[in-house]
């Protein structure tokens, strides 16, 4: 089995390239490296490897939105495996899906591979956007568009602080978003929620770095989970914010959550949407956006 590491060398803010640089002394197999040198060129790389003669195992090493890329790729083929290195900020691929902790685990992986086959999210606005773990629109998102925008954020990573970034665009958030309404629609059924929060749609439990979102969905099933976070003061939702690393907060009655093999989303003004945790452009304003699961799925290393 051929084995290739991809790298994006911006991950992690930056350090995935130097986490590579001392975990490429430790491997004693053959291997085969790429370094993703723009945004989307992941899925361009692993899409050429569909064709490999041999099976080929490719490990993203990086965060969440490397791993969707690489994953993308891979999609539809029997021949790619894909495996992770957790090299990313938030890392919840590792969380729902497995990440090698060193070169002997993937050693070992090798003389002996196993494969299992997972869903993969997608929806369709001007293009297709893939999503692994989850997507979403409100709060979270805009979050994650402010934070990856600011100016400090470069300079606070040096230092050693940047996740204080977070924590001034969640407060600066809380005081200015402005919430809105969302439409759902699934088979046929017509759901409205007022003054939402957020709203996500998970193919595997955790979300934003450790939060456990949507602790029911399973990655294999065929099936995504829709949860709505609406009509909460600003206090209560830090208490939701509070009990979602326990998946403890689908108990508050502001907290909905409904599974389904496809949803129509449309929100009554342009919100903020994140795919994995990567900012994805806003919602559109005169049509809803229909989320599935794709007819391609992947294969993952089944440990
Ligand atoms: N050479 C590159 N230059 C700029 N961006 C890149 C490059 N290669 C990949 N990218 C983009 O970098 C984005 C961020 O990577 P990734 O999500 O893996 O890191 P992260 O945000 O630190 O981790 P996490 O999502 O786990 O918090 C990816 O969505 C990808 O599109």
């Amino acid at each position: 089995m051929r084995t290739i590491f991809i790298i994006n060398p911006v991950a992690g803010n930056g350090k995935a390239m130097k986490k590579w640089m001392k975990f490429k002394e430790t491997i004693e197999f053959p291997f085969e490296l790429a370094v993703s040198q723009y945004s989307g060129h992941a899925t361009e790389l692993v899409r050429e490897l569909q064709h490999s003669p041999e099976p080929v195992l490719v490990i993203g090493f990086g965060g969440d939105g490397t791993l969707r890329e690489v994953i993308a790729g891979a999609a539809g083929s029997q021949q790619v495996l894909v495996g992770s290195i957790a090299a990313g900020s938030g890392n919840d691929f590792g969380r729902g899906f497995h990440s090698f902790k060193d070169a002997v685990e993937i050693a070992d992986f090798v003389k002996n591979p196993a494969a299992s086959r997972k869903d993969l999210g997608e929806f369709f606005d001007g293009r297709a956007y893939q999503f692994v773990s989850s997507t979403g629109i409100g709060f979270d998102a805009e979050i994650s568009v402010k934070v990856n925008r600011s100016r400090i954020k470069h300079w606070l990573n040096k230092i050693g602080m940047g996740k204080l970034v977070y924590l001034v665009y969640v407060i600066i958030t809380l005081l200015r978003f402005r919430l809105f309404r969302l439409t759902v629609e699934q088979e046929g059924e017509m759901l409205h929620f007022d003054k939402v929060w957020f709203a996500t749609v998970s193919n595997q439990p955790y979300f934003g770095g450790g939060m456990k979102i949507s602790p029911h969905s399973v990655p294999d099933d065929g099936v995504l989970e829709l949860t709505v976070v609406n009509c909460l003061s600003r206090l209560k939702l830090l208490l939701v914010f509070g009990t979602v690393f326990s998946g403890k907060h689908l108990r508050f009655k502001e907290v909905h959550q409904i599974k389904g093999t496809r949803f129509s989303l449309s929100a009554d003004q342009p919100v903020y949407r994140h795919v994995d945790g990567d900012s994805a452009g806003c919602t559109p304003e005169d049509r809803s956006i229909g989320y599935s699961v794709s007819a391609s799925d992947w294969h993952s290393v089944n440990k």
